[in-house]
């Protein structure tokens, strides 16, 4: 399943990563001229500039404007995200901002393991090399520093990592690889899914290397050489020059220019564009993002405008900055060179925009099709790695919709193994099978499990946002279960669809096992959206002032995990958090904190009846461009950091978590948030053994709204397929999420039995 791209930045502590991020996005990451400003990564959407489909004049009716012929399609494009200007598109894709890393970071030096962790899941990489020779390898500053080896000694740094971590396994995994007989592709995806890897990155690697011998026999050499081409693979780089607004700049451009393929390099002056863009937004220059010219208002009456373009009156000072800037910067390379950074990335990366239309004939979206000759045109458009089939862009767009057939333009089916690229079966409408109409449920305190495409709910999420901008809207949740059985002790209190904010709580649930349970809660005054969701039966219950959850199990249920044993294990008092608006103690603050993070991104959270969840920082949700203004991330590194609320390490009475969608094996627009069973490490969630089973979001409606999230898609303990999948985890959730409950324990209780065999012989 193809995910949104990532890129990430790298490069030593003051290279200039957090201003190259904030050049190419709106966000205002922490700059500094000391090492290791930024510690947590952060997490922004810039735009790739690429041609449109609407610019394309072999399309039907796309024509030169005349009075009697149908608007043409570059007037009439209107993206859902980012902008079409004249035929130009910004397409939003991800960036990644990481700390600085120093030679021997794979050791643990400077900020080591942790950036690289953060790097896992970047498709490629942006190195931000400061050619102004003013710091040193380790980000400090200086003068006359030769920057031409850093290039070398960070992506050794990476290769060095991603060996380490492969040698502390080495042994064991030659062993398994021979007692299974695993292909090599097989033995290393295991190892490589971790960092976001797929089969197919693993088979090039090989493909590439053409070793002879097998696995077992290969030597520390050989094993060196495989990592080497691994990490070609899958973090293919470019290397942005930055800082070439400085007089030393040039001689170690040239230095570097001679010993690096031209292809790979950039030149750039991040902070230049950041100049420019803050002083366009203040009104004292007209510059357009990435362009050769800035005007003053000086300029602009200059060129005949007495209004001088409406701007603001530049002082010397200032107007002699500009006039700089352009000298050394605008005029000499043609731009500040930060957008074609990003163009290179998504070229080495091979990105292919895709425009998903409803209306083929129209390339209209809209639901009803959009085939007026005046509606707006591809108004969607998603980025695939190149290489990518009609089928992968299909889930990417429609989830788990099965396909009926899919079309390209003029009607034209297509197969869903047919690969795309640009111009060639890169305009498609999806059409799935349609879905049986679901049978009415009882209101009252089910809501339905209404399945809708991941393009449906970026719109509705959209109608939302304006919604909620126009009016806040009270969201009163009502109460869903997963489980049509469960036994909902439902007082009248909870009846019907205005929950009281103050009896947030649903009475005590007990469901059956490996059934869940849904609860929004409304937190008052603070607009908090809450909702808990958990594999096992879990309980909330009133005591002592505070309302506690708890997780049950089951007389006859054992755990290898001690604190799962325990029945009634309390793991927070929500009433505790709601009562303290402004909270004394630091676990009430983190708490709000996380929570409000959450409520931030629009992705809701979770309040489990598990005690031990742990959350990964590594969070995606691409398609959330609601006002971010704190990141899950950083909700995520509080938690990791340590509190009553702390993740896994921890503590083990931590109950409230949210959890991100990450990977690969999700459907990359799958958004909400995920709860996990306990004991998963969630670094990274495809190494799951079990999985989550839901993904839910609040919904326009009011209503909370769930998709199952296929566990096959996981991979967990057991033989992985050819698609990189895991037989055990497809089993269980084929025959758990049917309903067949019965006969999925029985299936888990005969591989436990088989695993405790393998484990005894
Ligand atoms: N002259 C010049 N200075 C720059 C440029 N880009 C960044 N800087 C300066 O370099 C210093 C470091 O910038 P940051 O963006 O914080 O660098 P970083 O790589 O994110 O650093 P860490 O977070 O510490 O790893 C700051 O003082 C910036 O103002 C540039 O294009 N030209
Ligand atoms: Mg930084």
């Amino acid at each position: 399943m193809p995910r949104d791209p990532l890129i990430a930045l790298v490069g030593k502590p003051s290279s200039g990563k957090s201003t190259t991020l904030n050049s190419l996005t709106d966000t205002t990451a922490k700059v500094g001229n000391f090492p290791f400003t930024t510690i947590d990564p952060n997490r922004a959407i810039g735009y790739l500039h690429l041609p449109c489909a609407c610019s394309r004049t072999s399309l039907p009716n796309n024509i030169p404007p005349s009075p009697s012929a149908p608007t043409p399609l570059h007037l009439r494009c209107k993206p859902n995200y980012g902008a079409c200007l004249d035929g130009v598109r910004s397409v939003p894709i991800e960036l990644l901002d990481v700390a600085g890393l120093v030679p021997g970071a794979h050791l643990g030096k400077g900020l080591g393991n942790k950036f690289l962790d953060d790097l896992r899941h970047a498709d490629a990489l942006i190195h931000v090399v400061d050619v102004s020779g003013t710091t040193d390898q380790e980000g400090k500053a200086t003068r006359g520093y030769d920057p031409s080896a850093d290039i070398a000694w960070l992506r050794d740094e990476i290769v060095r990592w991603v060996l380490g971590n492969l040698m502390l396994k080495w042994g064991g995994l030659k062993r398994r690889h021979t007692a299974i007989k695993a292909t090599a592709v097989e033995t290393l995806q295991g190892q490589f899914s971790g960092y976001g890897s797929t089969s197919a990155v693993v088979a090039r690697t090989l493909d590439r290397l053409a070793l002879k011998q097998p696995l077992q026999d290969w030597d520390d050499k050989t094993v060196e050489l495989v990592v080497n081409t691994f990490v070609d693979e899958k973090f293919p780089t470019v290397i942005a020059l930055n800082k070439i607004d400085h007089p030393d700049a040039d001689k170690n451009v040239a230095k570097i220019a001679r010993a690096e393929p031209a292809e790979r390099l950039v030149l750039c002056s991040a902070i230049s564009e950041v100049f420019l863009r803050r002083l366009a937004k203040q009104g004292f220059v007209k510059y357009s993002p990435g362009s050769e010219t800035v005007d003053t208002r000086e300029d602009l009456v200059e060129q005949g405008d007495p209004d001088g373009g409406g701007l603001k009156e530049t002082d010397e000072k200032l107007r002699t900055r500009i006039e700089n800037l352009k000298d050394m910067v605008l005029y000499r390379f043609g731009s500040t060179g930060v957008n074609q950074v990003l163009t290179r990335a998504s070229e080495v990366l091979g990105l292919v925009p895709v425009f998903p239309v409803r209306n083929i004939a129209s390339f209209g979206s809209g639901d009803g099709g959009g085939a007026g000759e005046r509606a707006a045109v591809f108004r969607d458009c998603v980025l695939v790695k190149k290489g990518s089939t009609v089928g992968d862009v299909y889930r990417k767009v429609m989830g788990d919709a099965p396909m009926a057939y899919v079309e390209t333009v003029g009607g034209v089916r297509v197969g869903e193994d047919d690969e795309v690229g640009v111009g060639k079966n890169d305009i498609l409408s999806f059409k799935p099978e349609p879905i049986p109409p679901v049978a009415p449920q009882t209101p009252r305190l089910y809501a339905p499990v209404i399945p809708v495409t991941p393009l449906q709910e970026r719109r509705r999420r959209r109608a939302r946002g304006a919604m909620d901008a126009a009016a806040p809207q009270p969201y009163w949740g009502r109460y869903l279960s997963l489980d049509d059985e469960a036994s909902w002790d439902a007082d009248d209190e909870y009846e019907g669809e205005n929950v009281s904010p103050r009896t947030m709580l649903p009475p005590p649930i007990f469901g059956r096992r490996g059934r869940g349970h849904i609860a929004p809660i409304d937190i008052p005054g603070l607009g908090h959206r809450v909702a808990g969701i958990a594999s096992r039966p879990w309980a909330a219950e009133r005591r002592d002032g505070g309302v506690y959850l708890e997780q049950r199990l089951e007389d006859d249920e054992t755990s290898s995990d001690d604190s799962m044993r325990t029945p009634h294990h309390i793991i927070c008092s929500i009433e505790d958090i709601l009562a303290s608006p402004s909270p004394q103690s630091p676990a009430h603050r983190q708490a709000l904190t996380i929570l409000d993070a959450g409520v931030d991104m629009g992705v809701g959270l979770g309040i489990t009846g598990l005690p031990t969840f742990t959350m990964s920082s590594r969070s995606r949700f691409p398609e959330v461009h609601c006002p971010v203004r704190r990141p899950v991330s950083m909700a995520a590194s509080l938690v990791d950091e340590g509190s009553a609320f702390g993740g896994r390490r921890r503590s083990r009475d931590s109950g409230i978590g949210i959890f991100s969608l990450e990977l690969s094996e999700y459907p990359p627009s799958s958004k909400g948030f995920v709860l996990a069973p306990p004991q998963r490490p969630v670094h990274p969630v495809s190494s799951w053994s079990s999985s989550p089973f839901g993904i839910l979001w609040p919904a326009a409606s009011g209503a909370l709204e769930y998709a199952s999230v296929p566990m096959r898609r996981y991979v967990g303990n057991g033989r992985v397929d050819a698609q990189g999948r895991r037989e055990r985890v497809s089993r269980f959730v084929e025959a758990g999420m049917d309903g067949s409950e019965e006969q999925a324990e029985e299936e888990e209780e005969e591989e436990e039995e088989e695993e405790n065999d393998k484990r005894v012989t």
